[in-house]
């Protein structure tokens, strides 16, 4: 620290004007003044003492420049001052001033020090020169002395420059072996300095860049002439084969060449000077931020960018080479649902895992991406023909097949993918997206999890649904959907039991459009949501409305999107209207799929042991046409199964008999569960039915769906009529 002050506190080039100190030491009062005021000047300053004791005293408190001395003076003899001198690092100049004549006494004095021997009697003119000769020789000493501390000063300064710069600093002989180094080597490259005076630069350099390093290296030109920043890598000295790269150090080099005079005839080139800059962690940085520009940072695919530009560029090839590119359009089902039902550090993390399934099922050549939220692309090029496509596509959904794990539980998703191929579905990047974009959605709309190529005919529909889309939310705004409500019946009491509430679109140019059109739809756009509560919420007013009426006594089935009902506030969104209503909860039947129950049993039991634990009551929609297992039924507490519309009109061409409508009753009977026969529309089903053991029904043979005030003279009428019995 210390010499670091001194190097840089700049104390030596503060030059402050010095006066010049004389001390006359004689015992007699007449000299001391007379040749006090002859030898006085501007910028010197005069001293007197009589005694020696006076003299030593003043010399060891003033800083004196030149010393006049009698010998004989009454304390002591002048040379006892000369003696006290030397030890007690007085460096005064000492002129001897004496009446002594005798040449001992001179020659004594010179001796002990003195510079000059002049006698009292002599001219004053020599005593005068003798003190300017004296203090001009005193001002040249002290200036050399300044200079040379200078001279240290400023060599220090630079050698420390030089040992604690950050870069790494050299000298090379004409051979290119290092002549100096400094200390940043060790620091830097793990070298010790000496390892490396007398070798030859390339030990330091990355065998790959030798070539280039020979260039920056053996710079012989100098000033502006001399090229810089060369960017080279360095090695490391413990380096081995397997961390070759991680011990690499990119730096940048700027040299130039030395020569042994400035004169441009006669130069010498003895050597080059350079400085080599570490640019790692600068070149790291580029690196993470090149990377972050073209890769997404959840999955580390490359991003929509750098995909476009490796499909342009393979576009191109297959141009030349008269070659085909397959485009894989991704989107992985249901991952809204985990976001919402899971969060969204769990939708990552099936992310993260999609990607890594996906790109294990490519080759080398293949770029995976991730154009945003859940939808990927795969760029195939050069693929033989479009059945190696569809072998990749089903390699892929087979990948998907074993369940990922998410939110420490097991989750299976599935894959929608749109496939279109260079140059059959498009010759331009945009529209081979496009189209496998268009062909992804088609296999959505088709119920999900599967491939499809692209085909003309679906760009057709696709403008379709965007415009019905768009409708759908305006509608919603609108409020151009209305319920139509179809009777359940009881045939053995004749009386209407229930209602299915079933939506419909009022479309201002289409008309009366059903829920087939529009509900898919409205869950892939997530607009479901907002129908559902209005579709509850208008429900259960209606509900309200004929309770008015006089009608208490019948059930309100409503109809449940398998997709919200894993939503986690189902349970509060289907509370909020029959609580704001004061409807009786067990008036309120949810219908909800047989395949909801089998997809994530564990994520619905809970919300539909809740619906129950309120009164709720739970019926099963097209019961019998999925996988219908017991196991289930064991473990949710439902209340109805709805027998399928299929199984209703089968009953026409096999007859009376149907063992799938009997195995039905059957298991309803076991668990002790209602049961109701839907798509009842003859009176030979509805004698079959009740045959079965079938009692309520619902179906065009009652009525079809009908708006309120229809239902309501139904139900009125119904309840005047005879029971329903052949
Ligand atoms: N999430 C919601 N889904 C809803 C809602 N409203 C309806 N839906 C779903 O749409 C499906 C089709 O409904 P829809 O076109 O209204 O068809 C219903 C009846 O009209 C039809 N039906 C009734 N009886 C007969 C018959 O005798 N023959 C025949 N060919 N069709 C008949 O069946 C549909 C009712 O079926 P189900 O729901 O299984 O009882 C509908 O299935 C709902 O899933 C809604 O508000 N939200």
């Amino acid at each position: 620290m210390e010499i670091s002050r001194r190097i840089f506190s700049g104390e030596l080039d503060q030059t402050v004007p010095r006066t010049d100190r004389l001390l006359i030491v004689d015992d007699e009062p007449r000299i001391r003044q007379a040749f006090g005021s002859l030898l006085a000047r501007a910028g010197r300053e005069i001293l007197t003492c009589s005694t020696g004791a006076e003299a030593i005293t003043c010399l060891a408190q003033r800083n004196i420049d030149v010393l006049i001395l009698d010998l004989n003076l009454p304390d002591m003899h002048g040379t006892e001052i000369m003696a006290w001198m030397e030890p007690n690092h007085i460096s005064a100049t000492v002129i001897v001033f004496s009446a002594d004549e005798a040449i001992e006494s001179a020659i004594l004095a010179l001796r002990r020090g003195a510079c000059e021997f002049i006698r009292k009697q002599a001219n004053p003119d020599d005593l005068i020169r003798t003190v300017d000769k004296a203090l001009s020789r005193r001002k040249l000493e002290r200036e050399h002395a300044l200079m040379t501390a200078r001279l240290e000063q400023s060599e220090r300064l630079h050698r420390f420059l030089v040992e604690h710069s950050p870069d790494i600093i050299y000298t090379l002989d004409p051979n290119g072996h290092f002549v100096f180094i400094n200390n940043r080597i060790e620091t830097l490259l793990g070298y010790k300095r000496n390892e490396l005076i007398g070798k030859h630069y390339s030990t330091i350099v990355h065998p790959a860049d030798l070539e280039q390093a020979g260039f920056a290296f053996a710079e012989r030109r100098v000033g502006d002439r001399a090229t810089t920043n060369h960017e080279i890598r360095l090695r490391c000295r413990n380096l081995d084969v397997r961390n070759f790269e991680s011990r690499t150090i990119v730096a940048i080099l700027s040299s130039q060449g030395i020569y042994r005079d400035d004169d441009e005839e006669s130069r010498r080139f003895i050597g080059t000077a350079g400085v080599l800059r570490d640019i790692t962690e600068r070149k790291r940085a580029e690196e993470t931020i090149s990377f972050q520009a073209f890769h997404d940072l959840l999955t580390g695919l490359p991003n929509r960018v750098l995909f476009r530009d490796r499909l342009e560029l393979a576009i191109n090839q297959a141009k030349r080479r008269g070659e085909r590119v397959g485009l894989m359009y991704i989107d992985l089902d249901r991952f809204k649902l985990v976001n919402d039902t899971y969060g969204h550090l769990e939708g990552d993390e099936l992310l993260k895992g999609f990607a890594r399934r996906v790109r294990d099922c490519l080759r080398a050549g293949d770029t995976m991406s991730r154009q945003g939220g859940d939808e990927f692309t795969v760029l195939l090029p050069d693929i033989a023909d479009t059945d190696a496509i569809t072998t990749i596509a089903e390699k892929i959904n087979a990948a998907l097949k074993p369940p990922f794990t998410v939110g420490g539980r097991d989750f299976r998703t599935t894959a929608s993918l749109g496939i279109a191929v260079y140059p059959d579905d498009g010759d331009t990047p945009d529209l081979l997206l496009r189209n496998a974009d268009i062909a992804m959605y088609q296999i959505k709309a088709r119920g999900k999890n599967g491939y499809l190529r692209y085909t003309p005919e679906m760009s057709r529909n696709h403008v379709e649904r965007v415009d019905l889309d768009n409708e759908l939310r305006v509608a919603l705004e609108q409020e151009q959907f209305t319920l139509h409500y179809q009777p359940q019946v009881d045939i053995v009491e004749g009386r209407v039991t229930g209602v299915e509430a079933l939506i419909r679109w009022e479309h201002p140019e289409r008309g009366l459009l059903g829920p087939n059109t529009f509900i898919p739809l409205a869950e892939e756009g997530g607009l479901i949501f907002a129908i559902s509560d209005w579709v509850l919420h208008e429900s259960c007013r209606q509900l309200a409305s004929w309770a008015q009426h006089g009608i208490h006594d019948i059930r309100l089935a409503i109809n449940i999107s398998p997709l919200e009902f894993k939503r986690a506030d189902i349970v509060e969104r289907i509370l909020k209207p029959i609580q704001a209503y004061r409807l009786p909860p067990g008036n309120i039947e949810i219908e909800i799929t047989e395949n909801l129950l089998m997809d994530d049993a564990e994520c619905v039991i809970a919300k539909v042991h809740e619906l129950r634990k309120h009164g709720i009551h739970i019926s099963i929609d097209d019961f019998g046409t999925r996988y219908s297992s017991l196991n289930y039924l064991r473990r949710f507490p439902i209340n109805t199964v709805k027998i399928d519309q299929s199984f209703v009109r089968d009953l026409d061409s096999t007859g009376r008999s149907s063992p799938v409508i009997s195995a039905i009753v059957g298991i309803a009977r076991g668990f002790g569960l209602n049961v109701l026969a839907e798509g009842v529309e003859t009176e030979y089903q509805l004698n079959a039915l009740k045959a079965h053991g079938c009692q309520v029904m619902q179906g065009f043979y009652f009525s079809p769906p009908v708006p309120p005030a229809e239902l309501l003279r139904y139900v009125q009428r119904r309840k005047a009529t005879v029971p329903l019995l052949d």
